[in-house]
């Protein structure tokens, strides 16, 4: 890896020992429809860290970002539940299964909603600034906000380099749903590039956002995070995404457009108005911008939301040229899977693809860019960062023994209730926080 430049590091998030479908998200039809299935931790965590490897392998910067305690105890001692670990996790699975369901699921493996991320390049004081998402609209990922925000400061460390914010008020004026909804566009990694921000609905105007699922972003959390991060105003595009693909399922900007670099991937239907003109004028640099729009008559909405084509991660290779990293649904899926090959076949800057088994994290509404957070570092940046968290071949092999030792091959629901898989969670991730020299940034750590 070449780390004598500035480039762009994926930091995945690793799925924690609670995977399962709890059916948490309305407005994300994957989750809706596989509530109740089995899941297994094991696979999940596996299918993970083998992206990683690969990405890792194909010479790209990747890192580790870790999953969180769950079931989360005090979130429901926070709900009126007393007594022993045992006495809180029984009262609530007898009286409040669902609830139950949101405190335990492993929901922050999908680190694309850690944050908000602006690059050095791009930001008034120079540094790279991280805003933790405060994902109100649904509770079980509103708990994940402290822990994510310890997780990032362990890793990145507040100073010379990394600035880290608060996490917007917690309310549906701000909801903030991270770097789902964030594209930053450049030339070269380390050179100011536009940073594009796609919200769901105005909150000043929620007749004009969708009218069946929620906008989990709106516009004001843009505007601030945008102003938290010192962009200039020239370099920032605010752009709606169409309500009508959010009452289809496309609960996230990543679900229907991605962008690297000078590149953006999107569906046709992908926002309410045609992104180009607006690109184009904040679009500071001689070089190309390749909008690569993909027509309905070619990929449906529908098909968008079942392959999740866009929401394929979208890299630069060492060699240079664009790759996507894609979920094997798109190759099940006869209309994505054409449209690839003519992709390919066009002479395009998507040069190549890569097709990743990532079935127990897509049965939940999360794909290749879901699990990553996108994290652009100058060589001085790399050198800062906690290195215990960059994935190469001996944290591979300690991350795999560590899943296959602590993870449960199957899990059910009704197994949250068990105080046993709550006491395998926390000691599974005492040991994480000294593979990746975290410190202690769990609850149950800090007693
Ligand atoms: N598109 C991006 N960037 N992230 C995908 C997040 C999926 C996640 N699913 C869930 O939280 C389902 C949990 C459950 O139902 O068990 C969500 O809806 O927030």
């Amino acid at each position: 890896m070449n780390t004598a430049t500035t480039l762009e590091a994926n930091f995945d998030g690793l799925v924690g020992p609670t995977h399962n479908y709890a059916g948490l998200s309305f407005g994300n039809v994957a989750s809706q429809n596989n509530l109740g299935s089995e899941s297994s931790p094991r696979a999940a965590a596996l299918q993970g860290l083998a992206k990683m490897k690969a990405m890792h392998d194909l010479g790209l910067m990747q890192g580790v970002l870790p999953p969180q305690q769950r079931p989360d105890l005090a979130a429901l001692r926070r709900l009126g539940f007393a007594g022993s670990d045992a006495e809180v996790l029984g009262e609530a699975a007898r009286t409040q299964p669902r609830l139950l369901g949101a405190v335990s699921s492993a929901s922050s493996m999908w680190v694309a909603n850690a944050a908000t991320v602006s690059p050095s390049a791009d930001t008034r004081d120079g540094r790279v600034h991280f805003t933790p998402a405060n994902l109100v609209n649904k509770f079980h990922r509103s708990i994940e906000v402290p822990t994510t925000a310890r997780a990032l400061q362990a890793i990145f460390p507040e100073g010379e380099h990394f600035a880290h914010h608060a996490a917007l008020p917690a309310v549906d004026d701000f909801g903030d749903e991270g770097a789902a909804n964030h594209t930053r566009l450049c030339a070269e990694y380390g050179e100011p590039g536009l940073e594009l921000f796609v919200y769901g609905k105005d909150a000043g105007a929620p007749e004009h956002g969708p009218q069946r699922y929620p906008a989990r972003h709106t516009l004001q959390a843009s505007q601030a995070v945008a102003r938290l991060h010192g962009l200039a105003p020239q370099a920032c595009v605010f752009l709606q995404q169409n309500p009508a693909v959010i009452d289809q399922g496309v609960f996230h900007n990543d679900v229907i457009a991605v962008g690297n670099r000078n590149v953006l991937f999107f569906h046709e239907q992908a926002f309410v108005q045609d992104p180009r003109p607006a690109l184009a004028a904040a679009w500071q640099t001689a070089s190309p911008l390749h909008c690569i729009e993909v027509p309905s008559a070619a990929v449906s909405v529908e098909d968008a939301v079942s392959s999740y084509l866009f929401n394929s991660q979208l890299v630069t290779l060492p060699a240079g040229g664009h790759a996507l990293i894609l979920p094997q649904e798109c190759r099940d899926n006869p209309a994505v899977w054409a449209y690839l090959q003519g992709l390919l076949d066009s002479d395009g800057p998507i040069e190549q693809f890569k097709v990743f088994n990532l079935t127990e994290s897509m049965r939940n509404g999360g794909g290749p860019a879901c699990l990553r957070l996108r994290v652009v570092l100058t060589p001085a940046q790399q050198a800062a960062l906690n290195s215990a968290a960059l994935l190469d071949e001996t944290l591979y092999a300690r991350l795999k023994a560590w899943v296959e030792r602590h993870y449960r091959e199957r899990l059910h629901v009704q197994d949250l209730a068990d105080p046993q898989l709550h006491q395998e969670c926390c000691s599974a991730l005492d040991e994480l926080t000294g593979i990746l020299k975290l410190g202690a940034i769990y609850p149950f750590q800090q007693v």
